[in-house]
């Protein structure tokens, strides 16, 4: 029986607002997925046949069982695992085709949000966030506070200001709770400069006050910045409030794909049985 009729019928021809057809003509897109397939040791099929489009300053939220893929699906996106069939255009460009420098220049237009923040611990909070420039900036020293340009000191100032930490800066790493280090891990994104941004589970390692805190803050930044982002969580109020869109993987395949406002909490858990 195909996964997606199993106990409850969520086909992609089931949902109630196809995205595909909701997305005004002419809106630039920023990713497109089209029958992407991964299979990992001994021919498990993590990915089954995914199509996405998502036009920019979208926010998408991607919700689904554990396991189902949906880490794959955005590290497929950036190439950071190989996939196995189908063709994936970020930013304008086919991600399966570019050599390594392509790939690198595009991977450094996208932010990335993971749900443990890899701080550099021994570091003071100004120098990680200074860290998020390294891409833009030649030089192994740029992301040392003292060492680096006074531009870069204060539009990495600029970025802790947003994310409510600027009295931070020179504290070690290692002294944040787990919500401030995400907050940081968030300016160190900004100051990319990323033109979309991906989050895996930005919030899933918070206390439920911290996590809501950081989901808001995360989302309102984005949105002011037109950003397009596309998310992970397994938090389906989370999905409903912070996405104009939500995207269901069960058993590596789409079962719903639809507006946001068009969906209730019970459907989506209904992807949980
Ligand atoms: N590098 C890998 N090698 C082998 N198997 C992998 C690899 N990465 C992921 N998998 C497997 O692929 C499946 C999907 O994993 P993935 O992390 O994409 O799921 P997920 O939906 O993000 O799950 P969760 O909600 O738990 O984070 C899992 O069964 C996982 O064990």
């Amino acid at each position: 029986m195909p996964v997606a009729r199993l106990a409850i019928n969520l086909t992609p021809a089931a949902v109630p607002v196809p995205t595909g057809a909701a997305v005004a003509a002419g809106t630039a897109t920023d990713l497109e997925v089209a029958g992407l397939c991964k299979s990992f040791d001994r021919g498990r099929q993590v990915l089954r046949d995914v199509s996405l489009r998502v036009p920019k300053g979208q926010a998408v939220a991607l919700v689904g069982a554990n396991g189902t893929g949906k880490s794959t699906l955005l590290r497929c996106c950036l190439r950071l695992i190989e996939p196995d069939r189908g063709r994936i255009t970020l930013l304008g460009r086919e991600v399966r085709n570019l050599r390594r420098a392509a790939l690198r220049s595009l991977r450094a237009e996208v932010g990335f949000v993971f749900q443990r923040h890899n701080l550099v611990t021994q570091l003071s909070v100004l120098s990680n966030v200074l860290h998020g420039a390294q891409a833009r900036h030649a030089g192994p020293h740029v992301w040392y506070q003292t060492l680096s340009p006074r531009n870069l000191r204060e539009e990495a100032m600029q970025c802790l200001e947003q994310v409510g930490l600027a009295d931070f800066a020179a504290r070690r790493a290692d002294r944040l709770s787990g919500g401030q280090s995400q907050r940081v891990a968030i300016a160190r994104t900004l100051m990319q400069r990323p033109r979309l941004m991906f989050a895996d589970e930005p919030v899933a390692s918070l206390d439920p006050v911290a996590g809501e805190e950081v989901m808001e803050l995360f989302s309102d930044l984005i949105r002011r910045q037109g950003l397009t982002l596309v998310f992970t969580s397994h938090h389906v109020d989370h999905a409903l409030r912070f996405g104009d869109r939500v995207v269901a993987l069960r058993q590596g395949a789409i079962v719903i794909d639809s507006a946001a406002a068009a969906l209730d909490a019970q459907t989506i858990r209904q992807i949980y049985d």
